[in-house]
């Protein structure tokens, strides 16, 4: 699957992926009109507004972009109805072609890993006959666990050819309370990182590892030493819009082939109809605005390699 992120990523000229996190404020009127006409104002009236809203964005951008990233908790906070809203997003959005991440940082004792592993990227045996769960092709894990937490996801990974991106540096304000604490005086993403290229030695596509690591764009220069640990890595990079990451920050994230990094931008291509720059378009063409965005987002990156 790493092979074919990097063919997708050049083929559309695009290092970029869209976060599909629908928070019900963000989905536009009328959408959630026609959901709770049918529903009612219930977990299955908000599931179905939000798979209708992710639909439409979809639908406008696929052919752009390599890839997408639902994050669950979006739909885990609807409970059974969001998550079947969660598996028909993976489900079509493959269909159209695109790269599922599962936005589910996983990670726990090796048997508990075990089986989310399965969950989220292989199949589970059922008697004689195994089924895939969510199956998405990547899915996020947090390496606090150490290599118990790891080793089930790579199992699986090879298995299915699938990949991983485990969390070294983390976007938001508090992640160095842990993360950059020194120890024999180098911070704790460094040796994250350099465990992270370990794992993905065993686990080589073509150029790069299926072990894949995240790296908020908020942290620049830790981006530039975190590149250079990991060179076959490819970084997953949150942060790039909403939270304050910009496009300057992030070339020090890409190797010098122009790859080997990823960028996610959520609330800012999902919302882009709620900012002044794509209001034009109004509520009812918001995935309109989203394409906009993501045209925008992608000269942007471009632009730094
Ligand atoms: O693993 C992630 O994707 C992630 C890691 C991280 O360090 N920071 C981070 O923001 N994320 C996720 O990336 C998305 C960022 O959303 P926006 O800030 O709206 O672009 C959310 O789904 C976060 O859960």
């Amino acid at each position: 699957m790493i092979n074919k992120l990097v063919e997708e990523i050049k083929k559309k000229n695009a290092p970029i992926v869209v976060g599909l996190d629908p928070m019900l404020n963000y989905v536009p009127q009328q959408i959630q009109k026609a959901a709770f006409e049918e529903y009612g104002e219930t977990l299955e009236g908000a599931a179905e507004a939000i798979w209708q809203f992710n639909k439409g964005i979809v639908d406008a951008t696929y052919d752009l972009i390599p890839a997408v990233k639902p994050q669950i908790a979006m739909y885990e906070q609807f409970g059974l109805p969001g998550m079947a809203a969660f598996k028909k997003t993976v489900d079509y959005c493959k269909e159209k072609g695109l790269i599922v991440i599962g936005d589910v940082k996983r990670g726990d004792i090796g048997s508990t890993s075990a089986a989310y592993a399965v969950g989220h990227l292989g199949k589970v045996q059922v008697g004689s006959k195994s089924y895939y769960g969510f199956d998405e092709d990547f899915a996020t894990v947090n390496p606090y666990l150490g290599s118990d937490g790891i080793n089930p996801f790579l199992d699986v990974c090879k298995e299915e050819k699938k990949g991983i991106f485990v969390l070294v540096k983390t976007s938001n304000p508090s992640s160095g309370e842990f993360q950059d604490q020194k120890i024999d005086g180098k911070p704790l993403y460094e040796l994250v990182g350099e465990k992270v290229a370990q794992w993905g030695e065993e686990c080589m596509g073509d150029t790069y590892s299926y072990v894949g690591c995240v790296v908020g764009a908020t942290y620049p220069e830790m981006g530039k030493v975190l590149r250079k640990i990991m060179p076959k890595t490819y970084i997953l990079v949150p942060g790039y819009g909403a939270q304050g990451g910009t496009a300057k920050d992030l070339a020090p994230y890409f190797n010098s082939d122009g790859l080997g990094a990823i960028v996610n931008s959520s609330r800012g291509i999902i919302a882009a109809y709620k900012k002044d720059t794509y209001a034009k378009y109004g509520e009812a063409n918001y995935a309109d605005a989203s394409r906009q965005a993501v045209v925008d987002m992608i000269e942007d990156i471009n632009s730094v390699l």
